[in-house]
């Protein structure tokens, strides 16, 4: 099913672009009831990304890092983030970029990963689509410390935490990325039983 036929865009108009582009988009959208009524949206474009968690059955854990966002810091979150690793794809595809960001970021090298769903992760504003993957891992594809390319300014910090001890960390309010929420929740559905 399309909905092409429900969105007339009319103008869009580039607000700004440094290292990524913020439009605003006028467009006509029919609504359920037929009637074609104007909206203005903000719309924010940095590309989509890939997302991974690391997991092994057999130790019950799973690889997270923890790192500054200053995004969230203004919004008031007066800590490091707990995620999964993960990164833009610059054009990429989504399995060759995680692979590069798992050894960039946490230091393996995996056999095997896999896709297991994409989302939208701010569809009111930001366009991206975010590819999420998991890999098992063992100590034996440990290459490297990770942490990230600190040309780039990235200051990554790797952390192994048993599966259950991730869980409590989403109730307690330890972890509160979206990304890394969903896909901890996908391994205690699917992975560790
Ligand atoms: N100079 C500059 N650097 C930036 C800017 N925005 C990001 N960067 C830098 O660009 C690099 C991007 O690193 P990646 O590992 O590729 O991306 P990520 O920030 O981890 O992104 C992942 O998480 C995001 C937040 O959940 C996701 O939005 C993204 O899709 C991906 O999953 C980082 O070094 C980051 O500091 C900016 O506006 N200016
Ligand atoms: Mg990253």
């Amino acid at each position: 099913m399309s909905i092409a036929d429900r969105v007339r865009v009319k103008h869009v108009e580039l607000l700004s672009k440094r290292r990524y582009e913020l439009k605003s988009a006028t467009f006509d959208y029919r609504r359920a009831n037929g009637e074609w009524q104007t909206q203005v949206r903000e719309v924010y474009d940095r590309g989509n990304g890939a997302a991974l968690l690391p997991y092994n059955l057999t130790t019950r854990c799973v690889v997270l890092v923890r790192q500054f966002r200053f995004p969230a810091f203004a919004n008031g979150y007066d800590d490091l983030l707990i995620e999964v690793a993960a990164g833009m794809l610059d054009d990429a595809e989504p399995e060759a970029r995680i692979r590069a960001e798992a050894e960039e970021e946490i230091g393996y090298r995996l056999a095997h990963v896999r896709k297991v769903f994409e989302a939208f992760t701010s569809p009111g504003a930001v366009t991206e689509k975010l590819h999420c993957f998991v890999a098992e891992y063992d100590a034996a594809m440990r290459i490297g410390d990770g942490g990230g390319l600190a040309d780039e300014g990235e200051d990554i910090e790797v952390l192994e935490l048993a599966i259950d001890d991730a869980l409590a960390m989403i109730s307690d309010g330890r972890i509160v990325d979206a990304k890394t929420i969903m896909l901890l929740q996908y391994a205690a559905l699917h992975l560790f039983r």
